[in-house]
This record gives structure tokens, C-alpha cells and sequence, in this order.
């Protein structure tokens, strides 16, 4: 690709015919925000943004069907693309042969993406969508470490501490996992409307790191990517064309850059042959993003009484509907020679009570050793404290092999196991209780406080929480309002109402004060968190994302960006 022009002759961001830039200016964002990255963000943004609306739209149409009391199931007419036994995905990458432990963080702070580059993991997933607050700082700070870690120069002073961070001698391999394809970049407008995020999240990073990964970490290949949320494969077919438009541009092989699918949302699961088959030419594979997949669950049968969720904490991996998710994914993706990679677990580690520790880590060891026992290839750590037991469990399963993805190993393969609609649509089993309630609550209000003030990723009561765990509260609140559920509380049954929920948000933002502190509870956004958690839980209409409705709350216009400038 051409370099940048001259620089504009005053402090504002030099953009292409038809972009223009909201946010505010600073020179380091300046170096990302280039005049030839902005118009190569415009150029995919031209080209995708008819199929990304049209895929929107498509959405909200299988949801009115789900509405109306059709289940998702396997499309009859692709049916010749699943059972074909002739195609397979284009061979992995020696880059990333091994991928048994990948650690994930937002992409800023800086702090944690060098920390998470040394921690000893195989794989990196720099995070632009559950962990990180899409926020205009976050996001630029974002590109400009990623741009540094590529280039190997990342360094970090933490004045306080009176520590360095710089990387090590193994950095673990770099994924990017942009935002999904519904949410728009308010900062970045391309003839006159926003942008769509996951565009600019990916078009910004490929531009700037494309040439030193592929000399570089990716040994002649790449950038790797997650790729999140999507429900169907015409969503994929948009990321392959997206792919292949930036090899062009690039002047790079086809099939350079590679990703893995997040399959977490419940129409997906369906979809999973017809997504790789899209992509197969550029996938690493799928992966089971199980904390948005329980979220989506809940979403599609919004309209269900019959199928209201147990306690959040009782919807693991050992319901039935999300073992033979499991399952399946790993048949599908070993079926096409790439890898299935497994979820996180949420515990991390626990500083000040070494018996919680240790209990909080046995939890996480059972969950690995499943995953890798039904066949996984690799999994996910959420704090580099959890490496060691997770590589234990992987690479003792494994005995030296890179992955299991020819073994046709696992439990998956070895029960002949074959996954049917019913089974990936089991109603999960519990209890439902108003501690249940209470805790979604809890939970709810501080990561959207938090999140408000720009943290995406969160320690709440000794679990990791972020945009996807969040939304199990919400939806689940939501859910058992609609259908006046019946709570347990105590042995005594009550029925889920707005009323009742008033009374909780109300005894549970004490609770919350009382533990963060009056003084930190006025300073951060928990009031205004409590009013838009209630308003979602209460809305007559599902709001499809959390994260939609506040984004508005997050968006820092500085007029005069960049069209004073504009050459
Ligand atoms: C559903 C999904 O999508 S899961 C994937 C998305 N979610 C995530 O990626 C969550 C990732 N994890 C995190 O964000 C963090 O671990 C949290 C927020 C849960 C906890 O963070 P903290 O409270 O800062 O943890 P803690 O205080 O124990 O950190 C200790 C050290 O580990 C580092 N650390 C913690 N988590 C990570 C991480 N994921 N990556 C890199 N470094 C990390 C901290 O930077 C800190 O470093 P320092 O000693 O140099 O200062
Ligand atoms: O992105 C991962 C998930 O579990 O959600
Ligand atoms: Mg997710």
C-alpha cells in the first residue's frame, strides 16, 4: 500500500474526500488515522455497507420467525455443503499449529497487552469487542499498541511502580478480534454516517500491521483474526469479501489472512459447515464463545415462556444444549482439518484467600481437562495467572502434539456422538431464584458503571466479567420479568416483577455502595448504570445489545476533528 501524504498544516487529522473525523484529535492517533488507512477504511466501508444492512436486516427477520414460534434448525437447502465430505479448509498455518492456551484482553492498556504478549500463552486475542469499552480513546490507544506490538517495539513505564514492560523473547502469536458486525463508530463518519465499527477496528489494524506480521509472527501469513457474534454465513461470506478486497489491496496471496469464528450465538450453530465453508480459503477454525452463546439463547427465545434459563451460575458447560454445541463444533471443525477451540472459564485468580484460590482454580482445571477430553484443540485463559494449570492439563492430554484436529479424538468423535436440532436446543435445567435475580443485578450495574468509564473487562465477586457475561444478566432479568417468572426465595415462591425488581435494584445498589465506598460510588457512573440497567430490564422490547444503547452515552464529538483541514 502508498504511504501517507504530507501532513495537514494544523493539528487536525488529514482525511480523504467523504470521511470525516469526530473524534478528538492527537498526534499519536494522528499516525493511525492516516489520509491512505482512512480512505482504505472508506473503501471496504463503500463496498460492504449494503450486505452488512441487508444482514442486519435478516437478522431481525429470523427473529420475528423465532417470535412468531419457529425453532432455528439446519437450512435444508445447504444441506449439500454439510454433508459433502470433498471439501476441506485450507491447511493451517505452521503459525499456528499450536494454539492449546490463548490468553484474551482489550487491546488497551498498553500494561496488559505486553503482559499478555510475555505470559507464555500460544496465541494473543487483542480485544476490540467483549473486554474493551469502545470508547475514542480506548480504540485509538488500541491501534497504537497493536501497530508497536507488531513492530516488536511495544514498551510501557508505569511511573508509579517504577516498572518497565517490554516484550519478551517468545511473544505469544497476535489475534484481533473486532467488534461485531452491529455496532457503529459514531467517530468515524463515511459520507455522512457512521462507520461500522468492526470495519474500522480491522481495516485500521491490517493497514498499519499486515506487511510486519506477515515478516514477522506470521511467517508468511496472516494477520490472524477472531471474528465475533455473527448468526448466519452470509455474515461470513461479507468477512471473506472483506478479506479479499485487503489482499488485493495489500498485494498479498489469497488466503493470507486467517480466522477463527466465534460460534456464539444459537443460530449459528446451525450454521457452522456453511460458515467455514465460506471462509475456507481464510479459516483457523471455530471457537465456543460460550458466554454470548447463553446470551443469544436467551435472546431468540425471548418470546418463550417455556424456555426460561435456571440461575446463571447453573448454565455451565454440563447442560446438555451446551455439550452438544461443544461437540458438534469440534466434529464440524475436525471434519474440515482446522481447529475447535474451546470458551473461558470465569474464575481468575483470587489474591487474598489462598484456599478460594485453589478452589477457584480446581474449577478451572475440570473445565480444561472436559474441553480437551471432548476434543478441543486449545482453549482460553483470562488472566496469565491461569497459564500454567491450563497448559498442564492441555499439553498432558495432547503428549507433544500440536493440536488433536487429525486424531478424530475426544469424547465427540469417540461416542460416535451425532448431534441432532433437539439436543443443541435442550432447555437448560435449575433453579431460578430471586439470589439469582439479585445477582444479575449486582453484576449488571457494575460492569455497565464500569464500562461507562471505559473498562470493558472487570473482576466482580472473583469472576472475569465483560460486555458478553454482562448480558446474561440483562437478558435474563428481562426474561423472567416478561413471563412473571417464579422465583424461588428461600423456600417461598414469588413471581418476577417490576415491582420486585425496583426493590432489588434498589437494596442491591446499597449493597454495592456499602462494598466500592460511598466516595468511589459518587464518583463513578453507578447511578446512572442502576437507571439504565432497570430501563433495559424493563423495556416492553428486548433491546438486542446493551452495549447499543449505552454506546450513545460513551460518544465524544470534538467538532472540527478534521474538516477544518480537509485538503
Ligand atoms: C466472554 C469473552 O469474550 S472472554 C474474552 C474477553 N474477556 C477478557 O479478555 C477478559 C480478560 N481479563 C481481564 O481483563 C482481567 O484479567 C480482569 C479484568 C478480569 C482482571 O484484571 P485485574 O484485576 O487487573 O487482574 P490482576 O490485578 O490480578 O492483574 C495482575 C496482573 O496481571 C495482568 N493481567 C490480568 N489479566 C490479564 C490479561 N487478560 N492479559 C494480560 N495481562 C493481564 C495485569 O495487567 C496485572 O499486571 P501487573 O502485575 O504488571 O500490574
Ligand atoms: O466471546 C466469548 C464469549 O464467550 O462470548
Ligand atoms: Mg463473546
Amino acid at each position: 500500500m502508498a504511504t501517507n501524504a504530507a501532513a495537514p498544516p494544523c493539528p487536525c487529522y488529514d482525511t480523504p474526500e467523504g470521511v470525516d473525523i469526530l473524534g478528538r484529535y492527537d498526534p499519536e492517533f494522528a499516525a493511525i488515522l492516516t489520509r491512505d488507512a482512512l480512505a482504505f477504511v472508506a473503501g471496504l466501508q463503500r463496498e460492504f455497507r449494503g450486505a452488512v444492512r441487508y444482514a442486519m436486516e435478516r437478522r431481525r427477520e429470523a427473529q420475528r420467525r423465532y417470535d412468531a414460534g419457529e425453532l432455528p434448525r439446519f437450512d435444508p437447502a445447504t444441506r449439500p455443503v454439510r454433508e459433502a465430505g470433498g471439501w476441506a479448509c485450507a491447511p493451517v498455518p505452521p503459525a499456528i499449529a499450536d494454539r492449546t492456551v490463548e490468553i484474551t484482553g482489550p487491546a488497551e492498556p498498553r500494561k496488559m497487552v505486553i503482559n499478555a504478549l510475555n505470559s507464555g500463552a500460544k496465541v494473543f486475542m487483542a480485544d476490540f469487542e467483549d473486554a474493551l469499552s469502545p470508547t475514542w480513546e480506548n480504540l485509538m490507544r488500541g491501534q497504537v499498541n497493536l501497530r508497536d506490538a507488531v513492530a516488536g517495539t511495544i514498551t510501557y513505564r508505569d511511573a508509579a511502580r517504577g516498572r518497565e514492560y517490554r516484550l519478551g523473547d517468545r511473544p505469544a502469536t497476535l489475534f484481533v478480534r473486532p467488534r461485531g458486525w452491529h455496532l457503529p463508530e459514531a467517530h468515524v463518519l463515511v459520507d455522512g454516517e457512521p462507520a461500522i465499527g468492526c470495519l474500522v477496528d480491522f481495516g485500521l489494524y491490517f493497514f498499519h500491521s499486515h506487511a510486519a506480521f506477515r515478516s514477522g509472527q506470521g511467517a508468511g501469513f496472516g494477520p490472524f483474526f477472531y471474528l465475533p457474534k455473527m448468526e448466519h454465513s452470509r455474515e461470513a461470506r461479507i468477512w471473506k469479501g472483506v478479506f479479499e478486497r485487503a489482499e488485493k489491496e495489500a498485494g498479498i496471496g489469497r488466503g493470507s489472512i486467517r480466522a477463527t469464528v466465534l460460534v456464539e450465538t444459537l443460530p449459528a450453530v446451525f450454521q457452522m459447515e456453511e460458515i467455514l465453508h465460506e471462509l475456507r480459503d481464510h479459516s483457523a477454525g471455530l471457537n465456543c464463545g460460550r458466554w454470548d452463546y447463553i446470551f443469544s439463547y436467551v435472546k431468540t427465545f425471548r418470546a418463550r415462556p417455556d424456555r426460561l434459563l435456571p440461575d446463571r451460575a447453573l448454565v455451565g458447560m454440563a447442560q446438555h444444549f451446551m455439550r452438544s454445541y461443544s461437540y458438534l463444533l469440534i466434529q464440524t471443525c475436525h471434519r474440515r482439518g482446522v481447529h475447535a477451540m474451546g470458551g473461558m472459564a470465569a474464575q481468575i485468580p483470587i489474591k487474598d484467600d489462598a484456599a478460594a484460590n485453589e478452589a477457584a482454580l480446581e474449577l478451572v482445571r475440570k473445565d480444561k481437562l472436559r474441553e480437551v477430553r471432548a476434543g478441543h484443540d486449545g482453549t482460553w485463559a483470562a488472566h496469565p495467572g491461569l497459564i500454567p494449570a491450563i497448559r498442564e492439563v492441555f499439553e498432558g492430554h495432547l503428549g507433544g502434539r500440536p493440536n488433536q484436529i487429525d486424531a478424530a479424538a475426544g469424547d465427540a468423535a469417540r461416542a460416535g456422538v451425532a448431534v441432532t436440532e433437539e439436543d443443541l436446543l435442550q432447555p437448560p435445567r435449575g433453579a431460578r431464584t430471586v439470589e439469582g435475580l439479585r445477582h444479575n443485578t449486582r453484576v449488571g450495574v457494575q460492569y455497565v458503571a464500569a464500562w461507562l468509564s471505559g473498562s470493558g473487562s472487570v473482576p466482580l465477586y472473583n469472576l472475569m466479567e465483560d460486555a458478553a457475561t454482562a448480558e446474561i444478566s440483562r437478558v435474563q432479568n428481562w426474561q423472567w420479568l416478561r413471563h412473571g417468572a417464579a422465583l424461588d426465595a428461600g423456600g417461598v415462591e414469588v413471581r418476577a416483577t417490576p415491582e420486585l425488581l425496583a426493590r432489588v435494584v434498589e437494596e442491591e445498589m446499597a449493597r454495592v455502595e456499602a462494598e466500592v465506598g460511598a466516595e468511589r460510588f459518587r464518583r463513578g457512573r453507578y447511578a446512572e448504570a442502576g437507571r439504565i440497567f432497570s430501563r433495559q430490564c424493563t423495556a416492553p422490547e428486548l433491546d438486542d445489545f446493551l452495549t447499543l444503547d449505552a454506546y450513545n452515552l460513551i460518544v465524544v464529538h470534538h467538532p472540527g476533528a478534521s474538516s477544518p483541514c480537509k485538503l
